[in-house]
């Protein structure tokens, strides 16, 4: 079915809110008309020779009372107006987002943040100029430019108005044609600024690999060849305006030439008076603004026309991973997973990442994942999540077909350390809360002891009220994933996944916080992925990924008796390592401590 666009939907929505700003409007700009009437009885009166002190005292108060009269009921109109097109910008970005909300983790990486970002700001800026200047401007010119040419030609004089209309249609096909070549341009200009702001950016964080490689000459050029590049667009930004104004007030000038050469003549003949001849140069002012304007909202709507596409287009994208029909309302579950012939091919993928997955992860266990780079660790916890859609009847909770789960469900019964840590432009303490306001501090703090971070946050200048920046730039790497791992541990889940969540924390570290998870995990059901041995060693089952495939499953100690892929994974990790203690021949002993080799 065709939905109507989503500017109709709100001006049908707010009809009587865009009736009233436009009635407001007509009214100041009728009594706008009552100027050039005044004009000419003044002037008339002036050449009778017939005007009093008193005649000069009403014309004042007139002039007054009009002008205030416009004043009001034009701001009036224009704020009602300018008003509901400010909700229809904080309605769509509204709608916008919580659509974006739902829509999976694929979508993301099928289109560039920067389309969405056009969508959010000038796909949804330009339906509000719509709403503003779009109506407020139809409306003014509908009203004025049908007034004023019925008084000019009604009142004064036909001829005269036909001819000085003539070269008036020239501004609006001008302000149509221009319209579109001056925001060309300036969006040439914006971009150009763009890059070079990222250029200062980036040369800011990358100041040390810069001056390490000696790049600054290479640096210079790649500057200058950019501020060149934003002078030429700003140049032909300048010149495409000045042509445009230039242009237009010859068309102005001349329609104001024949107003004067003609006009002159019908007052020396005496068909019009020398009032009227006044009164209809004003109205002539009267007329170039709409005039002009027109072509201005023609190119605005047909941009708007254009954004309102787009933004249906999204708006019509539905999420193929929701809460489905005849979902189980459970609140909470435990954690024992079971993944039955689970395979798993990603779109525009040719081959398939997962095959065949059978496995049993018993609650209260834990399972440690190893694998080659690209054998398909994430995809599995990604599919666990739901973040992609697994076949149905391919991962059951609790017996539960994850699909018949509620989403929310799912989700928050999970605690997820991602394999990149991202951290928000917030404080510590939000960013291992989100909302603080549900924990308190002490959680806060027990999260972060958990994960071994907390004697870093507290050295900091505000500890965990300390504001992170951009992607937490200012927190190590290692420290980044302790946050991170904080984060997952608040949510005391039944079910925890680590995603090569310790590749960045020291070997000790790592020992400390994998003793903490031991004794945290009691009862709780752990995954991790690792490509460090070291951080599986003690799980309860370990399976080694490749290729998509199970290739072995087993304890460490039964892994390495296998002598296979784990095993060759072993004896090449511990050639990297210098082992504190030796490593026993039967590797049956169960802690191998290991220490990354210094220098
Ligand atoms: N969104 C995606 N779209 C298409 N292919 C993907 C996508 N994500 C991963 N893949 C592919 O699926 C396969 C498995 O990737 P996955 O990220 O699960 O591997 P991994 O074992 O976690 O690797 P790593 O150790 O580097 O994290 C790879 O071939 C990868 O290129």
């Amino acid at each position: 079915m065709k939905t109507r666009p989503i500017f109709h939907q709100h001006l049908f929505q707010h009809k009587w809110g865009y009736l009233l700003g436009s009635g407001l409007l007509t009214i100041s700009l009728v009594l706008q008309l009552g100027v050039p009437l005044l004009l000419e009885d003044f002037t008339d009166g002036i050449q009778h020779l017939s005007i009093q002190v008193s005649d000069l005292w009403n014309l004042a108060v007139w002039f007054i009372v009009l002008g205030i009269g416009i004043f009001l009921f034009r701001s009036s109109g224009r704020i009602y107006i300018f008003r509901l097109s400010r909700m229809l910008e904080r309605d769509l970005r509204t709608k916008l987002f919580s659509h974006w909300e739902t829509l999976p983790a694929d979508y993301y990486q099928q289109e560039r943040i920067g389309n969405l970002m056009a969508h959010a700001v000038n796909d949804v800026n330009i339906l509000r100029q719509i709403g503003m200047q779009g109506v407020f401007q139809t409306v003014e010119a509908m009203v004025l430019i049908s007034i004023t040419i019925s008084m000019m030609a009604g009142t004064i004089d036909l001829y005269l108005t036909l001819l000085v209309l003539i070269p008036l249609p020239g501004l609006t096909y001008l302000a149509y044609r221009f319209r579109t070549n001056i925001r060309m341009h300036s969006s040439k200009v914006q971009e150009a600024i763009g890059t070079l702001t990222s250029r200062v950016q980036e040369f800011c964080t990358g100041i040390r690999i810069i001056k390490t490689y000696v790049q600054e000459q290479e640096e210079m050029k790649k500057f200058t060849k950019e501020n060149v590049e934003n002078v030429k667009a700003n140049k032909r930004l300048i010149r495409s305006n000045s042509l445009f104004t230039s242009l237009s007030q010859g068309i102005v000038g001349l329609s104001y030439l024949l107003s004067v050469v003609f006009g002159s003549i019908l007052v020396m003949k005496g068909t019009i008076t020398l009032g009227e001849f006044v009164a209809f140069n004003t109205y002539l002012s009267f007329l170039v603004a709409p005039i002009e304007n027109l072509g201005k909202v023609i190119n605005l709507f047909q941009q708007g026309k254009a954004a309102d596409m787009r933004l249906s287009d999204v708006l019509a994208t539905t999420p193929d991973i929701k809460d489905e029909e005849g979902i189980f309302r459970l609140n909470k579950f435990e954690g024992d997973i079971r993944i039955q012939n689970l395979s798993f091919q990603y779109k525009n993928s040719k081959g398939y990442a997962l095959r065949n997955i059978n496995l049993t992860i018993k609650k209260g266990t834990s399972i440690g994942i190893v694998g080659k780079i690209g054998s398909g660790k994430s995809t599995l916890v990604n599919l666990l999540l739901r973040v992609y859609n697994p076949p149905k009847k391919s991962i059951f909770i609790n017996n539960y077909d994850i699909h018949d789960l509620p989403l929310k469900t799912l989700r928050t019964s999970i605690g997820y350390v991602p394999q990149t840590n991202f951290l928000f432009s917030s404080t510590i303490k939000e960013n291992i809360a989100f909302d603080p306001s549900i924990y308190q501090d002490k959680d806060i703090y027990k999260a972060a002891k958990q994960a071994h971070v907390y004697e870093d946050i507290i050295d900091f200048p505000e500890g965990f009220d300390t504001p992170l920046g951009e992607r937490g730039f200012s927190l190590s790497g290692g420290q980044r994933q302790r946050v991170s791992i904080a984060r997952a541990m608040i949510k005391k889940s039944p079910i925890m996944i680590f995603d090569d969540s310790l590749s960045a924390v020291d070997a000790k570290t790592e020992e400390l916080i994998l003793k903490t998870l031991q004794t945290e995990m009691k009862g709780r059901t752990s995954v991790i992925i690792s490509h460090r041995i070291s951080t599986i060693r003690k799980a309860d089952q370990i399976i080694v990924l490749d290729e998509g495939k199970i290739v072995e499953q087993g304890t460490h100690e039964s892994l390495l008796e296998r002598n296979g892929t784990y095993k060759k994974m072993f004896v090449q990790q511990s050639n990297e390592f210098t082992l504190e203690d030796s490593i026993p021949s039967s590797y049956s002993e169960r802690t191998v401590r290991i220490k990354k080799r210094r220098g």
